[in-house]
């Protein structure tokens, strides 16, 4: 094998490390003792945490607590990990101390010792220290509670909305195309009166629209930073205009606005935000989940079921059986909302629990928070672009579907009145007839009459029929 190792060390001794990891022995306490899951932190989670550094690298050299050429190496190393080059080197498992300190303390020495390097010095000779110069006026306390504010929200606001943009295009595209189409409505899964196809597409183009206004909403206390609270949100250690210049930084390399907490010790004891925002995801998740199911159901057939819509053949369905398309892409968002619910259990048992000043559930919530957008915005896009946008309408099929229908008898209603609607309706069940000829037979409605009332396409629309005087 020979895997070469350097010697690290940290307040408890030396330990070996791999000769090419960025990482120091306090990360590699990490990787013996938390052999759990193999899941790391995520890309997005990684980016926050260069995020913070870099920008508390450059406010601490702005107030002359780290000096300028330390800062801006500190500075150059964080770029590397923002920019995603150094994922490799953040070994740490999601099932870690519930402060996520490992996660904290890998990405200071990993930034640590790549600032040495870019610095001129050696890997491991700590010129620039973990916990001195990167780690400077903070812990783990404020800086993981900052760096899962700032992925939640670039993962909301960057990567989520537009998916769910992408989505409300398609659904929006069909509800026009389909505007036109009359068909059966169905409540209790039996047959109600008409609807046009347009108008459920409208029902589901509404639901992402909510959506997204739910996502846009949950992003003000996101938006809210625990850095320069310290330990135990009083800020020991730090300057005073710490958290509000750090917050700007992270602004700017965001690209977004953030601000200091409002409150330290809520920020770090408690995360009621990512609870209230994963509630907004799995809200979303519900409401893809519903139309998937939806469509999944119009789709169904395509001989022996609704029928009234086209799937794409986005694959052959079946091992087995020839010729036979399965709804697969609707299939995945089925299986990425039971995802999204799970991770709802786990954030929202993490956020309930904390003792007294520090919440003990950061990288658990941070993970399945994490996850659950990125589930999310992959297959936001994915249902828009490869089963909605290909779906068709089978217009024919519903057209005549919906002539048979028994629920156009609530149009008589107004005309003749409930009771003999409700004989007209059992009449055309029992004798296999429509209601239009059933009503005319009964002498209840003229053929005219009956064209007028029992107009399916007007059945769609808020009036009246057969009362226009
Ligand atoms: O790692 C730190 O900065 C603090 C740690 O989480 C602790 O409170 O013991």
């Amino acid at each position: 094998m020979g895997e070469d190792y350097r010697t690290e060390e940290d307040s408890l001794g030396e330990m070996q490390v791999p000769a090419d990891a960025y990482w120091g022995a306090q990360t590699q306490r990490a990787v013996e003792n938390f052999p759990i899951s193999g899941i790391g932190m995520s890309r997005r989670f990684i980016r926050a945490l260069g995020v913070v550094k870099k920008a508390a690298a450059q406010a601490n050299r702005d107030l002359g607590l780290v000096d300028d050429d330390t800062a801006e190496a500190i500075v150059a190393a964080a770029d590397e990990v923002i920019a995603g080059e150094h994922d490799d080197q953040f070994p740490v498992d999601v099932f870690q101390t519930g402060s996520g300190t490992s996660s904290n303390m890998n990405a200071n020495e990993v930034i640590a010792n790549r600032a040495a390097e870019i610095a001129g010095a050696e890997v491991g000779d700590r010129v620039v220290h973990p916990n001195d110069h990167v780690n400077y006026g903070q812990s783990s306390n404020d800086v993981i509670p900052t760096a899962m504010h700032v992925a939640a929200l670039e993962a909301v606001e960057k990567d989520l909305v537009p998916a769910l943009e992408t989505l409300h295009a398609e659904l929006e595209a069909k509800e026009t195309e389909f505007d036109g189409v009359v068909k059966t409505g169905r409540t209790h899964l039996q047959d109600a009166t008409p609807i046009r196809l347009g108008q459920e597409f409208g029902g589901y183009r509404t639901q992402v629209a909510k959506g997204i206004e739910r996502a846009e909403g949950v992003q003000s206390n996101l938006r809210e930073l625990a850095l320069g609270g310290t330990a135990v949100g009083t800020g020991l250690n730090t300057h005073p205009d710490f958290p509000e210049l750090a917050a700007e930084y992270i602004s700017d390399e965001t690209n977004t606005t953030f601000r200091e907490a409002e409150n330290h010790f809520e920020a770090q004891a408690a995360h009621d935000a990512m609870s209230e925002a994963h509630g907004a995801l799995r809200t979303i998740a519900g409401s893809m989940n519903k139309i998937a199911n939806d469509l999944r159901l119009l789709a169904s057939g395509p001989r022996n079921g609704l029928g009234e819509i086209e799937q794409p053949e986005n694959q052959p369905g079946s091992s087995i059986m020839p010729g036979k398309i399965n709804p697969v892409v609707a299939e995945s968002v089925n299986q990425v909302h039971k995802q999204v619910v799970g991770n709802d259990a786990a954030v929202s048992a993490g956020t309930a629990r904390g003792e007294i000043d520090l919440n003990l559930y950061k990288p658990v919530i941070a993970h399945n928070f994490l996850e659950s957008a990125e589930l999310l915005s992959n297959a936001a896009a994915t249902f828009g672009e490869r089963f909605v946008a290909k779906l068709a309408a089978n217009e024919a099929h519903c057209e005549t579907r919906v002539e048979q229908s028994m629920a156009l008898a609530t149009a008589l209603n107004p005309a003749i009145g409930y009771d003999k609607a409700s004989e007209v309706a059992k009449t055309a069940l029992k004798e296999g007839k429509s209601v239009r000829e059933a009503a005319v037979e009964a002498g209840y409605l003229t053929e005219d009459e009956a064209d007028e009332v029992l107009d399916p396409e007007a059945m769609t629309r808020r009036v009246i029929l057969g009362n226009e005087d």
